[in-house]
């Protein structure tokens, strides 16, 4: 497991430099200390967030990414009051706010099914918040204004919840949390009502946004990849109730820690190689009796012992293996089991000849036609993929 999430003081803690040219280092915007939640009692328990750890500093946007149920929106509930820990703290700006009630926190929320008052029009809604901020009066319609023209509803204002869409609610609701400019914001899966049109504009509205308040927090929750790897200065990846890795996107997809995080993380595959000379961070290793380079990662804390004769997994992203003839120079025998056309690309499923019990992705450009069951040869690139540790570490 990365640990880089306990790490926050020399990751997370943002450092600015004041008037007298000093560095100065502020408090993490949020920090969870050991934070376990339970739901239930007794046989009913539900152990839904065990031992999490996390720092991001002011202005990072975390993205929370796990699978159904891995624990993503109790963390988030930990923080904004409505799940109350079992043991550990969780601190704002450097305030433990553990034993204070949700409304108290001063954190702008935003949830999948966020409740708007039902007797309010939009822009009352979206003005709630700034009035209950105490934001001068000749302000708020001018916020507003702004508010709901970054979610595209400044034709709404005056409508009522029940005279919109799901969707269009959800953005009401992101209006409403962001007009207040919290220092810390909260989303869990805001997009997740809205249709594929409607995500992307509205990703590239949050990334905007994102610029716009510098200053902000955002703690974002989703089990969509692509919003993770938009918007996320760090992802923290969750398997059951706990965190698995947390480092920035780029280094999770080019590098993943762990098995679960190459296959949650891109759809990687996993292929099993034998593990022979190691130079730094260069090995060679073996896959279907093929002789590869591949890369052999660190990581910044502690050190992988990449032990010759070992087994590992070689992580390969399905794009970057290239399909040919099987009598192409250094291809493997492969046999095509599945051939799905995505539009820009196709999907193979393949049975590689030397590598039993596991079927490889590999995507090839446009509209590939492959007949079921055709011959194939399959070229890994060069090097051949990162290494990944099998589950557990075994080496
Ligand atoms: N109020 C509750 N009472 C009992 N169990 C709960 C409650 N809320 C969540 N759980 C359980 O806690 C675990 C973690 O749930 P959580 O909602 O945090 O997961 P998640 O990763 O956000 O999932 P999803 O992506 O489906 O929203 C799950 O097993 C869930 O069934």
């Amino acid at each position: 497991m990365s640990d880089l999430g306990t790490t926050g003081a020399t990751v997370n803690t943002a450092k600015s430099t004041n008037v007298t040219g000093a560095v100065a280092y502020s408090e993490p915007a949020i920090v969870f200390d050991r934070v376990s939640v339970a739901y239930g009692r007794g046989k009913n328990v539900t152990n839904a967030l065990v031992d999490f750890n996390l720092r991001v500093a002011q202005g990072e946007t975390v993205a929370l990414l796990g699978p159904s149920g891995s624990g993503k929106s109790t963390a988030l509930k930990a923080l904004a009051g409505f799940a109350r820990p079992t043991s550990g703290s969780v601190k704002l700006g450097g305030r433990d706010v553990t034993d204070l009630p949700p409304a108290k926190r001063g954190i702008g929320v935003v949830v999948q099914s966020y409740a708007l008052f039902p007797h309010m029009r939009v822009s009352e809604n979206v003005a709630f918040g700034l009035k209950a901020n105490k934001v001068p009066r000749s302000q708020i319609a001018g916020r507003v204004a702004d508010a709901l023209a970054m979610v595209g509803m400044s034709a709404y204002g005056k409508r009522l919840p029940r005279e919109l869409s799901g969707g269009q609610q959800q953005r009401v609701a992101i209006a409403r949390a962001l007009a207040i400019r919290p220092k810390v914001l909260l989303l869990d899966e805001p997009l997740a009502a809205l249709d594929a049109a409607l995500r992307q504009s509205m990703l590239a509205e949050l990334q905007l946004l994102r610029k716009a308040l510098p200053d902000t927090a955002m703690l974002y929750v989703t089990h969509d990849q692509s919003e993770a790897l938009a918007l996320a200065d760090r992802i923290v990846v969750m398997r059951d109730a706990r965190l698995v890795d947390v480092d920035t996107a780029a280094n999770l997809w080019q590098r993943p820690p762990t098995s679960f995080t190459a296959a949650f993380l891109g759809g990687a595959n996993l292929i099993p190689c034998t593990v022979g000379r190691v130079i730094g961070t260069s090995a060679l290793i073996t896959v279907a009796d093929s002789t590869l380079n591949a890369e052999a990662p660190q990581p910044e804390v502690g050190k992988i012992d990449w032990a010759p004769a070992s087994p590992a997994l070689l992580c390969v992203r399905p794009h970057a293996i290239t399909v040919g003839s099987v009598s192409d120079k250094g291809a493997l025998r492969a046999t095509v089991t599945a051939s799905v056309w995505r539009g820009s690309s196709t999907r193979l499923t393949l049975a590689v000849d030397g590598l039993p019990d596991l079927l490889v992705q590999a995507d090839v450009p446009g509209n590939a036609q492959y007949e079921l069951d055709a011959v194939v040869g399959v070229k890994l690139p060069e090097p051949a993929g990162v290494l990944v540790q099998t589950p557990g570490g075994t080496q």
